[in-house]
């Protein structure tokens, strides 16, 4: 008995001291993996965002922003796009079962609830586009413009392809349904050489010690660091290359009139995600619904004071964060920063 419950605790041990040895080669393996993606995403950002402003592949299509808000389709060829842009909006851009129909980029105007959303409809892109293959270049650059991405997919096709358009956005650097992370980062001019580290969260995903090195990597030496989430390295070399761009994201599954309701119920519950048949017209006004909820928009209606509101004639804003006055429907005064919410009657009055 006594010799089993000695070997029982020499096993443990030692299994305890393998963990240990084990989850620091995984911290050195992390600090170096850190420092090599910071190198690497430096390099990638310059070759994206040339300092001349001369145009060229790195730009996009030369299309007006209009309306309320713009929301771009980004696919390969033939998912529908194009069929899209003409049953939702007055344009017609041309379709076809043929890849590589639209050549260029077609805006077409979505009404509704007072909005006007800019609906971009684009060539389709293909495997290497933020590298230059194809127009791949100028549409990735003109998705970065957008307000919502509308990632169009085939349904009868893998899923493969969500996966090959998430890396072509990702390498252009817009980060898909995400929020900016949470980290005042600021380079001082006076003060000394010396970069100041804080935290208010533990940090489990990334350390001090990888974050001073990528500074000092990238040659900052006088700068304040305040993390205030448990971001990753990856995350922290966003915040330091500075142009990334954080857009939400629909993903629509087009040609569901040519799959199962089995397969169709299984991607319809899949976090932001609409299915719909633009064929058929099957499920238009339910992603039309999701645009306007994703793109955060509000309609607002003015009144002069003493004056009815115009219920006819509401002003669309993008939402703000925060409740908009819990007395109503009695009307408060509130300041010019105060965030309004979706059918608010404002009047605006100087003191
Ligand atoms: N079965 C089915 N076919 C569809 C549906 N929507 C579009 N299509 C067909 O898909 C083909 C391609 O449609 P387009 O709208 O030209 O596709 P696109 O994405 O604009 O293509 P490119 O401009 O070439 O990138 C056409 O033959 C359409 O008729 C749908 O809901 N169901
Ligand atoms: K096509
Ligand atoms: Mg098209």
């Amino acid at each position: 008995m006594g010799v089993v419950e000695k070997v029982g605790l020499v096993v443990s041990a030692g299994k305890g001291l393998n963990m240990l040895s084990r989850s620091k080669k995984s911290r050195a393996t992390e600090y170096h993996l850190g420092l090599l993606k910071a190198k690497l995403a430096r390099y990638r950002a310059q070759l994206l965002e040339p300092a001349s402003k001369s145009g060229g592949a790195g730009t996009g299509f030369d299309v007006q922003k209009s309306g309320d808000a713009r929301v771009a389709l980004i696919g390969f060829p033939s998912v529908g796009k194009s069929t899209l842009l003409s049953k939702t909006t007055e344009t017609a851009s041309e379709t076809a079962a043929y890849e590589f129909t639209t050549l260029t980029a077609i805006p077409g105007v979505i009404e509704y609830n007072g909005a006007r959303i800019q609906l971009l409809d684009l060539p389709g892109i293909v495997e290497g586009a933020s590298q230059g293959r194809g127009r791949g270049r100028q549409v990735v650059s003109t998705a970065k413009t957008a307000d919502l991405i509308l990632i169009m997919l085939d349904a009868t096709k893998s899923d493969e392809q969500r996966r090959l358009l998430e890396i072509e956005l990702d390498a252009v650097g817009i980060r898909l349904n995400k929020q900016k992370p949470d980290v005042v980062f600021k380079r001082k001019t006076t003060g000394g050489s010396v970069n100041f580290f804080n935290t208010t969260v533990k940090l489990t995903r990334t350390d001090e010690r990888t974050i001073r090195s990528i500074l000092a990597s990238y040659k900052l030496h006088n700068c304040d660091v305040m993390i205030r989430e448990d971001i990753t390295t990856d995350e922290f070399i966003d915040v330091l290359i500075g142009t990334r761009k954080y857009i939400p994201c629909l993903y629509v599954y087009n040609k569901i009139d040519a799959i199962s309701l089995e397969q169709m119920d299984k991607i319809a519950r899949t976090e932001h995600t609409v299915v719909i048949s633009c064929e058929l017209g099957l499920n238009l006004d339910y992603l039309i619904e999701r645009i306007w909820d994703d793109l955060g928009l509000v309609k607002i209606y003015t009144k002069k004071r003493g004056a009815q509101p115009d219920l006819a004639d509401p002003v669309c804003l993008r939402k703000g964060c925060g409740k908009s006055s819990k007395f109503s429907p009695h009307a408060q005064k509130v300041s010019l920063h105060h965030a309004v919410q979706d059918e608010d009657v404002v009047s605006i009055f100087t003191k």
